[in-house]
């Protein structure tokens, strides 16, 4: 059936230094209660970068000077036709200081040391091509929030 794939698309920002990765614990909405990196909904007229620095600032504080794309992570709900496609990006140059907002409480991390458990499942399957720099695309299958039906990795030479 050609169902029409309703597609959102989402910016994913990873603050990172030589030992630590900046983490932000979401207060409200859409994954609350689980640290993640910032990020949100990609608007109308901006393109997704100008969307992952915007979101940087209003959710941490932080002005990204340059941003790597590191990733692309797809994911559908069970039940649900929506996909949403997750652009993961880090940055290693920035200015500011890190606030808290209404929508996250920031808080670095040691690398050696992420609260995988307070996260979404699928970090654990990404998170380790991220840290060794390979340029990955995932695709994963949730029934609700605490389970991956199936997924898959690819490790994908610069775009
Ligand atoms: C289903 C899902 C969504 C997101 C998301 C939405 C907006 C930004 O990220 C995730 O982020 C992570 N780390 N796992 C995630 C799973």
């Amino acid at each position: 059936r050609d169902q029409m794939t309703a597609k959102k698309v989402f910016s994913l920002v990873f603050v990172r230094n030589a030992s630590e990765i900046l983490l932000g614990m979401k207060k409200r909405g859409f994954g609350q209660g689980k640290w993640n990196g910032f990020g949100g909904k990609i608007e109308p007229g901006e393109t997704i970068p100008e969307g992952a620095v915007r979101e940087l600032q209003e959710e941490c504080g932080l002005i990204a000077k340059e941003l790597k794309n590191v990733g692309l992570l797809e994911f559908k709900f069970e039940g649900d036709p929506t996909l949403l496609e997750v652009h993961v990006f880090e940055t290693h140059e920035y200015h500011g200081s890190v606030i808290e907002s209404e929508e996250m409480l920031p808080k670095w991390y040691n690398l050696k040391n992420i609260p995988f458990k307070n996260m979404w499942l699928d970090d654990e399957h990404w998170f380790p091509y991220m840290l060794r720099g390979e340029f990955f695309k995932g695709h994963f299958l949730y029934r609700g929030e605490d389970l991956i039906l199936k997924y898959n990795i690819q490790v994908l030479d610069k775009l």
